[in-house]
């Protein structure tokens, strides 16, 4: 079986660290080989571009910002997925490129096409097999993230930031429907847990 690159995406506060234990469970559940990963990290080099880019005392603009994000995901995808992804490791990432396009494009209002561009150059094709788009209204993911304290430099933005974030990830999902599975996290998390194992199960053809 050739391994599987999965992403998991969505704006802050939609449950992706939450969502992650579903995903682990369902790979150690069919004893499935798999290595969870993150962006912007991933790597030592990632994870100190991380720590910077969400420092709320980093004043980086839209273009630095955008392009640590891509040093850091060359880094990674150099020294951690392509590596797993030959060994037949199946790859979870927590985030990947459509955050790019949703928080620098959508948010920051740079032109995706620029971002597109870094895509082609850094990815030279590579793209995720499946990723699960944890989706929820604004209002349902400020809720969730008002019980965390300490917002980072991305959690500190305002709501129009990260309603331009939601519309790109959404359309991009729309553009590209056999590549995304849309899960709606506004609901418990025995109901969003279904959704996750059913889009794996449909990915891997085997049961959910
Ligand atoms: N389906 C759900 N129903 C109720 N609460 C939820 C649900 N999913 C997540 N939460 C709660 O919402 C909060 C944010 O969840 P989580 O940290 O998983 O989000 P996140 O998308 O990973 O956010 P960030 O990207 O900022 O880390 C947590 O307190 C979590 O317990
Ligand atoms: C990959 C990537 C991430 N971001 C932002 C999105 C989040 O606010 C943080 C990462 O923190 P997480 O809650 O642990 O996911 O970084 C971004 O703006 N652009 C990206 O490409």
């Amino acid at each position: 079986m050739k391994a599987s690159f999965i992403t998991l995406d969505g704006i802050d506060g939609a449950g992706k660290s939450t969502n992650l234990n579903t995903i682990r469970s369902w790979f150690e559940k069919h004893q499935l080989p798999v290595l969870f990963t993150r962006e912007p990290g991933g790597t030592a080099v990632g994870e100190a571009l991380r720590k910077l880019l969400l420092d709320p005392t980093t004043h980086a603009n839209a273009r630095t910002e955008t392009l640590m994000i891509f040093a850091a995901r060359q880094q990674h995808l150099d020294e951690v997925i392509k590596p797993a992804l030959a060994q037949d490791i199946h790859v979870v990432s927590d985030r990947f490129t459509d955050a790019t396009f949703a928080y620098q494009g959508g948010g920051r209002g740079l032109p995706l096409a620029d971002i597109a561009t870094l895509e082609n150059w850094v990815q030279q094709g590579l793209q995720p097999d499946l990723t699960l788009l944890l989706d929820v209204p604004l209002t349902v993911a400020q809720q969730r993230l008002s019980q965390n304290g300490n917002p980072d430099r991305f959690e500190q933005l305002d709501t129009a930031f990260f309603e331009h974030a939601r519309t790109v990830y959404l359309d991009r999902a729309a553009s590209a429907p056999q590549r995304y599975a849309i899960i709606d996290s506004s609901l418990n998390l025995d109901e969003v847990a279904l959704q996750i194992n059913q889009a794996l199960a449909q990915l891997f053809g085997l049961n959910a």
